[in-house]
């Protein structure tokens, strides 16, 4: 009886035990919870208050909370924090986006006290930089002479941190620090795509790739556009803001940096001009469909290889009276192409060009709608070229045949109807 007892308070000591550890732990995780979903409102309502740096003055363009995209070029490790200048973070430093925080002093370190240029923006000068890991990036110093302050700058690197695709120079991280603000972005081996478009020292770019570029471009923008929460508005899309990596792969760089020029005393605007929605101009508001005429430009320039500051959009109304919109566009054709370039493909890229910069916005197509047109093209000529190999293959062994039977008619003829069947194929595309 005795032993029972005893058992029974033991039974009861460790079930209430058990009971306070279980209570303290609920306690503390509901606090830790609390407390996690604090710190994000508190980001998402800063993310949707805050204006960001624009040149110097306040800019109204809200920046994204979005996630990491897919296949991004940034090598996420804990709380999506990037490895790519792991050899120089600053101990413990890093912002409410992940975006690790890095000395000036690693920064002088790594462009050779910065003197190791690769271009000047209207931002300031960008520097190649090679970090103790042996990454390259680029580093972007903003001028000194902006009135962005420490809160702003912080808040900026916080919403650029947000965003991340493929076809984006994303940023990889940030330095403030004596005064000065600090911008590190994955760095683009091949340059922008206005020096491959107007630089003689590079070969001319090859029509194939060029469609590719359009549909890179054409992603990052979606992205942008719809894939980022909330959306981004580039507000400079140009072939100098196009970066090219390795594989010549394109990327969209500058978002989120809006800058502003004077077009008289009272009216700012922003942008390029040469770029620029004649909608904007007059209306004053810019929205997603001036970024697209800003991207129907770009069309117009991989087409031609002409600078819109250089006349590109009288030439293209020249050429639009005589195409009605529609095909033989083969004439504003770059001459640097050589004529090695698939006609059809440049007809429907030029009329998807010229919707995109249709004088009432409401009638250009959204980036999705680009980007499924870009796509469809691309397939198109993939199933072309895959049915041209499976062609030549056809014929080679038919040719083979031929050698033995010598029955060269039926060759000739098996040939012709393959090819009909191919042109066929192409109208259903
Ligand atoms: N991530 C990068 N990788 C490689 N080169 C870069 C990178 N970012 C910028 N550059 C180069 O640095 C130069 C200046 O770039 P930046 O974006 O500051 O100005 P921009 O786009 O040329 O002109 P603007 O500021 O007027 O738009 C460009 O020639 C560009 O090719």
């Amino acid at each position: 009886m005795k032993e029972e007892s005893t058992g029974l308070i033991i039974g009861i000591s460790i079930g209430v035990v058990i009971g306070v550890v279980l209570a303290i732990t609920a306690l503390f995780c509901l606090r830790y919870h609390r407390k996690l979903s604090q710190i994000g409102n508190s980001s998402s309502r800063r993310a949707a208050t805050i204006p960001i740096r624009a040149n110097g003055a306040d800019s109204c363009t809200i920046l994204s909370d979005s996630t990491l995209g897919p296949e991004s070029p940034v090598k996420s490790g804990r709380n999506g924090m990037s490895f790519w200048l792991d050899g120089f973070k600053k101990s413990n430093v890093v912002s409410a986006s992940g975006i690790p925080e890095y000395s000036y002093k690693d920064l002088q370190k790594a462009t050779c006290n910065f003197t190791t240029l690769i271009g000047q923006g209207a931002f300031g000068p960008v520097y190649k930089a090679q970090m103790s890991t042996g990454e390259i990036v680029a580093v972007k110093v903003l001028a000194t002479n902006s009135k962005q302050g420490e809160k702003e700058f912080q808040t900026e690197v916080m919403l650029l941190g947000r965003l991340h695709h493929r076809n984006l120079v994303n940023l990889v991280g940030y330095c403030a620090e004596k005064g000065q603000h600090m911008l590190i972005y994955v760095y683009m081996s091949k340059g922008s795509l206005a020096s491959h478009l107007y630089s003689e020292e590079n070969g001319a770019l090859g029509w194939d790739l060029r469609v590719h570029i359009a549909l890179d471009v054409a992603r990052g923008l979606e992205y942008l556009h719809d894939g980022a929460v909330p959306p981004v508005i580039h507000r400079d899309i140009k072939s100098s803001n196009i970066l090219l990596d390795e594989s010549m792969r394109a990327r969209v760089a500058d978002f989120g940096l809006s800058r502003e020029e004077m077009v008289d005393k009272h009216v700012a605007i922003r942008g390029t001009f040469g770029y620029l929605d004649p909608e904007y101009i007059s209306s004053g508001t810019f929205t997603k469909k001036s970024d697209v005429y800003s991207y129907g430009v770009l069309l117009f320039e991989l087409i031609a290889g002409r600078n819109p500051q250089q006349g590109l959009m009288e030439y293209v109304e020249l050429a639009a009276m005589n195409t009605e919109g529609k095909v033989g566009w083969e004439e504003i054709v770059d001459s640097r192409l050589e004529g090695k370039c698939e006609f059809q493909e440049l007809n429907e890229v030029a009329v998807l060009a010229y919707k995109c910069i249709n004088r009432a916005p409401r009638k250009r197509p959204s980036m999705r709608d680009i980007v499924q047109v870009l796509t469809r093209i691309l397939k198109s000529r993939h199933h072309r070229n895959n049915h041209n190999k499976s062609l030549s293959a056809t014929a080679d062994e038919v040719s083979i045949d031929v050698d033995h039977t010598e029955n060269k008619n039926y060759v000739t003829e098996h040939r012709r109807d393959e090819s009909m069947d191919s042109a066929a194929d192409m109208d259903d595309l």
